[in-house]
């Protein structure tokens, strides 16, 4: 019979049981281990969906070949089921068809939700952005203050471009550079973002421009890495991924400096001495304005700030180097895109408002870029708060988190006739349609052009992205050379999961113009 005294002489792979028993942290695993198991027998809101499964059922082997060949897994589900529902990366994504958008872009966000959808696939708890779902306050400051002065904010964004040029290009007048793409673009956008996120104070401090670069890097990495994991697993998985730990490293460096910031600044507004930008104060302030109850928590305020330095960055200089690859590859169109700044800006003797709204060959060609080169092959994510069912009478019940396949479904534009053929033109000759001129914008969207999702809870950062990107693509334009190095072509995107990212080891050389500056 089994005594106590047996008991405790039980080896568990060659372990004695008694002394773990009595240790605390094993308990406190071996409660983990079943919750989580128990958790996973309940059944997502996804596994509950009657959808085809693209790939193998064994969801470890299904999500590795995601993650390593998303693509050819899209592609799959696309042309066998275009019209309805599948699965992917084991049962993780549901596809919803495209036919979709219209009735879905504008549901209340308690019904559902885009935000939560998004920081939920960018492992929002471990990424630290799900604080985006604690409020709209981010979305609301972009969209009411930020976006309706982005004419006065253009001086702004050029004073901070020039600066970080002169850091990052001191000695370019001794003929041609090789440098990273992608690296100097991700710091040319981050320094000019931080001067409208943080303000002057810290704008160039190296603390914050540090923790917020490597924050962002990190979690991306972190992102990637967690997908790989099944839900239950990603607790223990992320206690030994480095990536993760240096999130919160950054996150914790961001507020050593945001949130003395913010005191300091609320301190001088109750003696009335802050000194306010009258053109712009910066997003942290106007924030910080709108912000109650919770969300005006200094640490709360300094996590968001820092949040959107991964939504606005990373995003923006991927479009900008892509487009800057693009040109590399396809010079012939240089001479034209220059000639287009140089005499819209001689039009407008500088930089003005309307100087980036006249710039349509440039915003055609990025737009092109991003059609051939965009950021991710899915997107219109959203998280069904409540169950709803669907015009053709799908249901999808809650807790479901669906997606679109945006990347296929673009090249089905019946307004793109050759989809496989790179034309920067493309959307500069659309426009000159009779009644086309504001549409086929690289901020705009469509049914078909959902790089920047489409509706209500479409990006609220897309008219800064574009401005930026025209800024920093018109300066290197009118005062640089570029190309490709020697005997090398295009680099290669770096693909993992849906995403797909400019090859951060792509080079390209750029040499001063003769005469530029002058
Ligand atoms: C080329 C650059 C960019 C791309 C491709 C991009 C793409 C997107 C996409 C696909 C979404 C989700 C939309 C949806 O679910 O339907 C989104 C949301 C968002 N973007 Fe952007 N974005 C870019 C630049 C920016 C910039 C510059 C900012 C900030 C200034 C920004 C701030 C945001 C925020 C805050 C959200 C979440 C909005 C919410 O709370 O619902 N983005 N973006």
């Amino acid at each position: 019979m089994a005594s106590w005294e047996n008991y405790q002489k039980v080896r568990l792979y060659g372990l004695e049981i008694e002394p773990l028993l009595q240790n605390q942290y094993t308990w406190v695993l071996l409660v983990l281990v079943v919750l989580s198991l128990s958790l996973r027998q309940s059944k997502s809101g996804n596994e509950t969906i009657d959808a085809p499964i693209i790939g193998s059922r064994q969801s470890w082997i299904a999500r590795w070949r995601f993650f390593s060949d998303a693509e050819r897994v899209i592609d799959e589900g696309y042309s066998k089921f275009k019209t309805g529902m599948f699965k992917l990366s084991g049962q993780d994504m549901v596809i919803l068809p495209t036919k979709f958008v219209d009735e879905l872009r504008n549901v209340p966000e308690n019904e559902i939700s885009s935000i939560k959808a998004n920081t939920d696939n960018f492992q929002g708890v471990y990424s630290a952005t799900s604080i985006l779902t604690e409020s709209n306050l981010h979305s609301v400051v972009l969209q009411t203050k930020l976006t309706p002065k982005l004419g006065p904010l253009i001086p702004i964004i050029r004073d901070e471009l020039e600066y970080a040029m002169t850091q990052e290009m001191l000695d370019f007048d001794k003929g041609w550079k090789s440098v990273e793409a992608f690296g100097l673009l991700i710091r040319l956008v981050s320094r000019v973002s931080s001067r409208l996120f943080v303000g002057d104070d810290l704008c160039r401090s190296m603390t914050w421009l540090n923790a917020s670069r490597g924050y962002t890097e990190n979690a991306f990495k972190s992102i990637i890495l967690l997908r790989i994991f099944p839900q239950w697993a990603k607790l223990y998985a992320a206690q030994f991924i480095p990536y993760v730990w240096l999130v919160r490293y950054h996150l914790y460096k961001a507020k050593t400096v945001l949130e003395p910031l913010i005191a300091k600044r609320r301190r001088e507004q109750a003696a009335g001495t802050l000194v306010r930008d009258e053109k712009f104060d910066n997003l942290l302030q106007f924030m910080d304005n709108a912000a109650s109850g919770m969300d005006a928590r200094p640490e709360k305020l300094a996590g968001r700030t820092l949040i959107l330095t991964l939504a606005s960055s990373h995003t923006t200089s991927m479009a900008a180097c892509q487009a800057l690859f693009q040109m590399c590859e396809h010079p012939e169109y240089i001479p034209e895109l220059r000639e287009e700044v140089e005499m819209v800006i001689e039009e407008d003797r500088g930089w003005r408002k309307t100087t980036l709204t006249k710039l349509r060959k440039l915003d055609s060609f990025v737009k092109e870029s991003q059609r051939v080169h965009p950021p991710s092959l899915l997107g219109f994510k959203r998280a069904f708060l409540k169950q709803r069912t669907l015009s053709d009478g799908t249901v999808i019940p809650q807790g479901a988190h669906t997606l679109m396949a945006i990347q296929p479904h673009q090249q089905e534009d019946p307004s793109i006739p050759d989809p496989e053929v790179f034309d920067g033109l493309r959307y500069y000759r659309m426009r000159q349609q009779e009644g086309h001129a504001n549409k086929h914008q690289f901020a705009t969207t469509d049914p078909y052009t959902l790089h920047f999702g489409h509706g209500k809870y479409s990006c609220p950062g897309r008219f800064l992205a574009s401005n930026v990107i025209k800024l920093i693509l018109g300066r290197l334009l009118l005062d640089f050379d570029f190309r490709f190095p020697y005997n090398q072509g295009r680099p290669e995107d770096v693909r993992a999961h849906e995403y797909i990212f400019p090859n951060p080891l792509g080079k390209v050389e750029l040499q001063l113009r003769k005469g530029a500056g002058e």
